[in-house]
């Protein structure tokens, strides 16, 4: 083998953002997408932006040699960059590739997002982020075949630049893990059956990146932490020693450093250490080394000839490190003898680019973050005092002690009537009373069977975008922003009884994204300016920063739901983000349990309702689709998680009167798994994403034997393509056959914001037509 002699330097980062400070890469694919630009003129925006990051990491401090600058660029997803470099093309896209004149990236982008003949791969979570990927669709005859062109250009790129870069790629192991088989696998097959046939596409890679002068490769096995894949960790763990003897073994190679971030990698990381792989990183902020490992020697052992990247800066949040805890823990390794490399927990695609970008947050907030390159220059700093000794660095570790103690003692990060409300808290604000009285007092609803309602959101379209924005940037004053939005509320009110549904929404146009909005409008909260984060392909959020204790200062949503209200006869549901979902989508304070800051939005959330509801508002949604993304990696800790979440949600929700109805909505996720927290919010109706699994999640829930009511979604909303009504009635059908039709509501999968409006009035008067068919087939049948 040809692994490189020469060792990663002493600091180094998973990966860095490749949006684009000011969402670049957005654009330039969307252009190219519309057919305004060549797929040369993206390509060379997207070489821009890579010349530039690597720029902006040497600037930072990260050395240009020793392979310390990732090459983290993507066009969309990483997993979907895997499976091209696999040349892992689903049988089902094979006339895409066969296509003349079908360039790689447009292959790529049919994969990404469908086209008219073809579903697009299904999205899903990337471990416990707010980050989407595309799920690789496996089985016996998926072709493998290396496909290094996009890596191999990236490096000599880097070279022209004068710097050495390290790919970064998802690892075997979890690639496979994170597929699904295809609908063609099949009985009894597995996409992680066919491991020994992808090292061998792998082993291709890492020759030719030797080949192309890479020094240095990056595989991550984030896989190795998680309790929630088709493995149990010991197997995946074999299944990885299987994967990286192999590796290590071949011929030419660049040096290989394998990560195991987003959790707890102690109960492996020893056995990582021994096995051929020039580096192995450990997540020190959401794991530990093994216990005793440093006394012992045993790690210091197993990671003889082996670099250990202390993944001791976090990767997930924007606070800046504790220098002086970090410091302490990387120089405990390399007194234990261990060649200790400082790194981030996790790849910075989760953080937005750089605070200094941010003109308008209070100064001394500001002090106390670091987005990415804050995270890189406090890497670059620890590394200093690995090499030089902690009194070169004592400055910075003091600085960063003051900052703690600002932050400690800042006001409003404690405020002592909020502490005495959330203390005050009991059991019995949790609870409402029992389901079946409120089922009887809801009855003066009037709420037919198979009821058919929306998510909430209409679609967010670019005149009421640029409105907003006009209105951000002080062009339009409020007056007329308000204006615009109760014009918009108007329309869609009778959009939906023009269409007939029978539980009406406002539309939510107010809102710029269904958290920052609520943080907009929350005290304890500050939200950025340019803080994107990539939430899935060209789609990025803003997460709000919760820095300090959180209360309502005024109502939020009341006025909009009223109006809406005020313009008709039937029900319009009010509609309100979970305390869970907050959370999930922000960059939280670090400095108290979650379940501590939690039940404080919850109170929050608890006065919206009371308000709502005495503004006349007789049903309120409150959206929780980020319940299941929050759940624990680690099935140790999840039971703790449930019980502070679903406390919190019936901490929101605990004060509604019985005759109030209360509604949950939940996506995004496989929910199956967490039933019994489902059932324990205690909303009265839930709605759930069920559209693209057929209906699969309505079974187990009918085997639960779970009485409430229940909407799964109809209507597959993350594709413009429009459901006929007889698709939408047979999902019904299915519905009905597994849960009893009182139960049942009918509705989209999710809120409409992503969708335009054509398609969504075809849609919605389709999803109408189908609860209509089914009722009256159902009374037909009844003899009714
Ligand atoms: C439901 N999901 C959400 C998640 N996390 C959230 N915090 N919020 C969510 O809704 N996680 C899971 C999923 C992820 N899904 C999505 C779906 C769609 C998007 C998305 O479309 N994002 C938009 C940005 C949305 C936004 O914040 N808009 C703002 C700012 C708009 C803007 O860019 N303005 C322009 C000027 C406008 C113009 O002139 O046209 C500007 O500032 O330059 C707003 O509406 O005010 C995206 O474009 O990526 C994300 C996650
Ligand atoms: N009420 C929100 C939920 C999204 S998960 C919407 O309709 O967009
Ligand atoms: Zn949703």
């Amino acid at each position: 083998m040809t692994a490189a002699t020469t060792p990663l330097p002493n600091a180094t980062i998973l990966g860095y953002p490749r949006i684009g400070r000011r969402r670049e890469l957005k654009r330039a694919v969307e252009s190219y997408w519309k057919g305004a630009t060549s797929e040369a003129e993206l390509r060379a925006t997207a070489a821009e932006l890579r010349t530039a990051t690597r720029a902006r990491l040497v600037e930072l401090g990260l050395p240009a040699l020793g392979g310390a600058v990732p090459e983290s660029f993507s066009f969309y997803d990483q997993v979907l960059d895997a499976t091209l470099a696999l040349g892992a093309i689903p049988h089902r896209f094979a006339d895409v590739a066969a296509r003349e004149g079908a360039s790689d990236l447009d292959v790529y982008f049919a994969l990404a997002r469908g086209d008219e003949n073809h579903q697009p791969l299904e999205m899903t979570k990337w471990f416990d982020t707010n980050y989407h990927y595309s799920v690789p669709e496996i089985d016996e005859r998926t072709p493998f075949a290396a496909n290094a062109a996009a890596l191999v250009e990236q490096v000599a790129e880097a070279r022209a630049q004068g710097v050495d870069s390290r790919p970064v790629l998802v690892g075997p192991v979890t690639y496979l893990l994170l597929a699904k088989a295809s609908d063609e696998a099949g009985g009894g097959f597995k996409p992680i059956d066919r491991l020994d046939e992808v090292v061998a596409v792998y082993a291709e890679l890492l020759s030719a990146l030797a080949a192309a002068g890479a020094a240095w490769v990056q595989l991550d096995e984030p896989a190795l932490i998680s309790d929630s894949l088709p493995t149990t960790r010991d197997e995946t763990l074999a299944l990885v020693e299987r994967a990286y003897r192999e590796l290590g073994s071949a011929a030419e190679r660049p040096a290989i450093l394998l990560t195991a971030p987003y959790g707890d990698s102690s109960r492996v990381l020893a056995r990582l250490g021994a096995l051929p792989a020039e580096a192995v990183q450990a997540d020190l902020v959401r794991g530990a080394l093994p216990e005793g490992s440093l006394a012992d020697g045993s790690l210091a052992r197993a990671f003889e000839g082996t670099q250990l990247v202390a993944g001791v800066v976090d990767g997930r949040n924007i606070w800046r490190t504790d220098l002086r805890t970090a410091f302490a823990r990387v120089e405990e390794l390399q007194r234990a003898g261990i060649a200790a490399v400082v790194g981030t927990s996790n790849n910075l695609q989760h953080v937005p680019h750089d605070v200094a970008d941010e003109s308008k947050l209070d100064a001394r907030l500001k002090s106390w973050l670091a987005f990415a390159d804050q995270k890189v220059e406090q890497a670059v700093v620890l590394a200093r005092g690995l090499a030089e000794g902690a009194a070169a660095i004592e400055d910075e570790l003091a600085a960063s002690e003051r900052v703690l103690a600002d932050r400690a003692a800042a006001p409003g990060v404690r405020v002592d009537a909020i502490r005495a409300r959330t203390a005050a808290v009991g059991g019995a604000d949790r609870s409402r009373v029992s389901e079946g009285e409120r089922r009887e007092a809801q009855r003066s609803l009037g709420i037919p069977q198979l009821a058919t309602t929306t998510i909430g959101s209409f679609p967010q379209t670019g005149e009421i975008r640029r409105a907003r924005a006009a209105f951000t940037r002080g062009e339009i004053d409020r007056q007329a922003y308000d204006g615009f939005l109760r014009e918009e509320i108007e329309r869609v009110i009778r959009l939906q009884e023009e269409i007939g549904l029978d539980i009406l929404v406002h539309g939510e146009a107010e809102r710029n994204d269904m958290v920052q909005y609520f943080a907009e409008h929350l005290d304890g909260f500050a939200v950025t300016e340019h803080g994107w984060v990539q939430s899935y392909g060209t789609r990025a959020t803003r997460p709000s920063i919760l820095w300090g204790d959180v209360s309502r200062p005024a109502p939020i949503t009341v006025e909009w739901s009223a109006y809406a209200q005020s313009l008709t006869d039937r029900i319009v549901k009010g509609m309100l983000t979970g305390p869970v979902t907050i959370l999930a989508w922000s960059f939280v304070r670090d400095d108290q349990p979650l379940a501590d800051t939690a039940a404080q939005v919850a109170l929050a959330l608890r006065d919206e309702i009371d308000d709502l509801v005495d503004a006349g508002i007789r049903i309120v949604q409150v959206d929780e689709p980020a319940l299941r993304e929050l759940l624990p990696l680690d099935a140790d800790r999840q039971a703790a998680y449930l019980d502070w979440s679903v406390g919190a949600f019936r901490l929101a929700t605990g004060g509604a009167s019985p005759e109030v109805q209360i509604h949950t909505h939940l996506c995004y996720s496989e929910f199956g798994e967490i039933i019994d927290a489902v059932d324990g919010l205690d909303a009265d109706v839930t709605s759930i994403e069920a559209a693209r699994s057929r209906m699969d999640v309505v079974e187990p829930l009918g085997e639960h034997g779970y009485s409430r009511g229940i909407g799964p979604g109809v209507y597959d909303i993350h594709s413009p393509r429009v459901p006929s009504v007889e698709e939408q009635a047979e999902l019904i059908r299915i519905a009905a056959s597994r849960i009893p039709g009182e139960q049942l509501w009918v509705n989209p999968d999710c809120g409409l914001k992503t969708r335009g409006y054509e398609e969504t009035v075809a849609s919605l008067t389709n999803l109408v037509r189908a609860a209509r068919t089914v009722r009256e087939s159902a009374l037909a049948t009844s003899g009714r």
